[in-house]
């Protein structure tokens, strides 16, 4: 019995990869459609005379269901400065997506090159401030020597986000032009008209494994329960558990802590307001 990686899906056949072998192997009978193994799965496996079998799923960390990608150790939140322009909204909220599917955010800045001086300063201003609130930042563009961005990439599985446009697909073919003929390969062998067969991989970039289709790309916050956004967040977590409620909102309530690191300028105002937001459309939710 061996174990592996799922990094590939076509229809039945699923391809396995541990440090020794890349195997396409069949899961086992008993394993229904419920409990198929999917793309970033850690399976056991045998080999049955010429052909191979999946026995069983290990425990999975997490899964995305848009792309369906198991155990996945960050995603990119790619965020243009130009063409779409920044946005500080949108980078709060795919923070606060991916932070409440419990998987680890990277903010990934592309067209710097795009940006005049002034949109530079107030872009920098504000990423200084999420740093410091412990978000992991790189930068991606034409320019950029990606030093920081491969090293954030190698030994792990990474889905892509971001608005149409931002540059996903620009950054992962500057970091290995085999991404995009890999994607175009694959598209060409499904053929049109095909769409029922089920597909999805992950694809080896910069020494690590990530995932050919965007993730998070509904900003639909009503599958989650937003209780406890706040201790999902990176920039509140210093904070949790010490305002004078225990069960603050910070919203309404005297002596949040959450409130004054916000006042401090330790946590961005334009976050907080996008988490208030959050929070009161929740909240109301519950009343009505
Ligand atoms: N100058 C500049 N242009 C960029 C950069 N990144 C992407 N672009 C351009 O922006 C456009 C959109 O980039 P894509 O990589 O297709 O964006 P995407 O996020 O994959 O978009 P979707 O596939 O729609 O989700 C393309 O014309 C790119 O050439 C960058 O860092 N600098
Ligand atoms: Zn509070």
């Amino acid at each position: 019995m061996k174990q592996g990686t799922i990094i590939k899906i076509i229809s039945n056949q699923y391809t396995i990869e541990n440090e020794e072998e890349k195997v396409v192997a069949a899961p086992r009978g008993k394993m229904r459609r419920s409990k198929a193994p999917m793309v970033g799965d850690h399976v056991e496996y045998e080999k049955v005379q010429d052909s191979y079998r999946i026995l069983k799923i290990l425990p999975r960390k997490n899964q995305l269901l848009r792309p369906t990608v198991a155990n996945i150790d960050q995603a990119l939140v790619v965020t243009s400065c130009k063409d779409p322009d920044f946005s500080e909204r949108l980078l709060n909220r795919l923070l606060f997506v991916v932070e409440l599917s419990n998987v680890e955010p990277i903010i990934c800045i592309t067209k710097w090159d795009l940006a005049s001086e002034q949109e530079r300063k107030t872009i920098e201003a504000y990423l200084a401030i999420l740093k410091n609130c412990g978000y992991t930042i790189v930068y991606s563009y034409p320019e950029s020597d990606d030093q920081a961005l491969k090293a954030v990439l190698k030994d792990k599985v990474s889905v892509l986000c971001g608005q149409s446009g931002a540059g996903k697909s620009s950054l992962l073919n500057r970091l290995d032009p085999r991404f995009q003929l890999q994607t175009q390969e694959i598209s060409k062998a499904l053929g049109r008209g095909k769409h029922t067969t089920r597909y999805s991989a992950l694809h080896e970039v910069a020494g690590g494994l990530v995932a050919d289709t965007p993730g998070f790309s509904s900003l639909d916050f009503s599958n989650f329960d937003l209780k406890h956004l706040d201790a999902h967040l990176k920039a509140f977590s210093p904070y949790i558990g010490s305002c004078r409620f225990a069960d603050c909102n910070h919203i309404n309530e005297p002596d949040c802590r959450v409130k004054s690191a916000v006042e401090e300028g330790k946590i961005p105002s334009a976050y907080y307001e996008d988490y208030k937001a959050l929070k009161e459309e929740s909240l109301n939710r519950k009343v009505f």
